[in-house]
């Protein structure tokens, strides 16, 4: 534990901001509260006199929930509908095709995995998925015992050529998505920072040019019995998800002020962008990283979703908490930020503590963000860990 002045009162210390956050372990009974999602354009991003609308807009829904919708963002239809369309193509070729491409023959954590094989929260989850990241070439020299282990995480994607026969458009269809959803993306953390009073290439400057990013590409396939999830509840790991999904229901976000669930509604022409605990931990819990989970549906219709999860490069490491820095006058100040009025007073120490940081807002352990994304494909994808990495 950090040991603080104790004439340090919380709310006389800190600046507003610091004492949003995070509420996540007292639950409030507030039935009046009813957060809402909201959407905003990158449009409004984009345009100079629109642009403090979408900033405040995007701070209050992340200081709130931790998720928005997001329109107008770009993406050309015929991208998400393209991707779409393969995903399902894919998903109904024959088992043994797919089987080709099982995640286990890859070093780098690319390919499908079937149903009911891996686990969220401790509960099995009922659907199909596959796998993607930025296509590279593979380290051959490589050795998990001799560099960090999230060197591995590098590679080429999984095309099996008999699938690439029956599906012409697979490769350049994922490939264009995950390329379209890097620039999104990259205009997402450029207003983030934006939205805390940063410099707009703050994140850039602090992480480096080239991001890491996972695809996945997951069918929920309709139930009988709605008793089992399809993604049990949890937060994302990363910085952020940028999530696209068809018309069918299933997506749940928990209000972090009372824990009730709030459904995240599909709504067309839109992605949802859910903050993961690596923004958390950068931002002192001031954004929240939203719990969410995905329930069965017994609609006779299958859902898809396409979750992207972006984060800078592998080798970055997250080293302070940006409002305690700031607060200590080492960093950009950040006291013209506005407070919500739902703020509640959160004690100094148990920032400290909830982060493991010290007073001056350094982490006492290193986050590395290669470290961190390899604990959790590790833990989703245990079958690849020890075929390729536990020898
Ligand atoms: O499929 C979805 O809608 C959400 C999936 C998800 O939360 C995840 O895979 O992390
Ligand atoms: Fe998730």
């Amino acid at each position: 534990m950090s040991v603080h002045s104790p004439r340090n009162t919380v709310s006389s210390v800190l600046p507003k901001m610091l004492c949003l956050s995070a509420k996540d372990n007292s639950r409030v009974n507030d039935a009046a509260r009813v957060p809402m999602i909201r959407t905003l354009s990158l449009k409004d991003y984009l345009c100079p006199e629109a642009r403090p609308h979408f900033l405040r807009e995007m701070r209050e829904s992340l200081v709130e929930i931790g998720t928005f919708y997001i329109k107008d963002h770009g993406v050309p239809t015929q991208v998400t509908e393209g991707v779409m369309r393969t995903m399902r193509d894919y998903f109904a070729l024959p088992l043994a095709e797919k089987k080709k491409m099982l995640i286990g023959n890859s070093r780098h954590f690319r390919g499908y995995k079937l149903m009911g094989e891996e686990r969220t929260n401790n509960q099995v989850d009922h659907r199909e998925q596959l796998q993607f990241g930025p296509e590279q070439s593979s380290n051959e020299d490589f050795m998990p015992s001799a560099s960090p282990e999230y060197q591995g995480l590098k590679g080429p994607n999984q095309w099996p050529s008999t699938t690439l026969a029956l599906m012409p458009e697979f490769k350049t269809c994922i490939l264009e998505y995950m390329r379209q959803l890097e620039t999104l993306s990259q205009h997402l953390m450029e207003a983030l920072a934006l939205s805390l009073n940063l410099e707009a290439t703050y994140f850039r400057d602090l992480f480096g040019e080239t991001p890491y990013y996972r695809l996945k590409c997951a069918k929920y396939p309709s139930v009988q019995n709605a008793a089992t999830v399809g993604c049990g509840a949890h937060k994302d790991t990363g910085f952020l998800t940028v999530l696209f999904q068809d018309m069918v229901s299933g997506l749940q976000g928990e209000d972090p002020v009372t824990g009730r669930w709030m459904d995240t509604r599909p709504v067309p022409e839109t992605f949802i962008v859910t903050m993961g605990e690596s923004i958390e931990k950068l931002t002192g819990g001031l954004y929240h990283a939203t719990v969410h989970r995905v329930l069965n549906n017994t609609s006779g219709q299958d859902r898809y979703s396409i979750p992207f999860f972006f984060d800078p490069t592998l080798e970055a490491e997250i080293p302070y908490c940006i409002p305690l820095v700031s607060h200590r006058g080492f960093g950009p100040s950040l006291s013209a930020m506005p407070v919500s009025d739902s703020s509640v007073d959160e004690d100094l120490e148990s920032l400290v503590d909830r982060f493991d940081i010290n007073d001056n807002g350094v982490h006492n352990k290193n986050w590395s963000n290669g470290k961190h994304i390899f604990e959790t494909v590790q833990r989703c994808h245990p079958e690849v860990y020890s075929r390729w990495y536990n020898l």
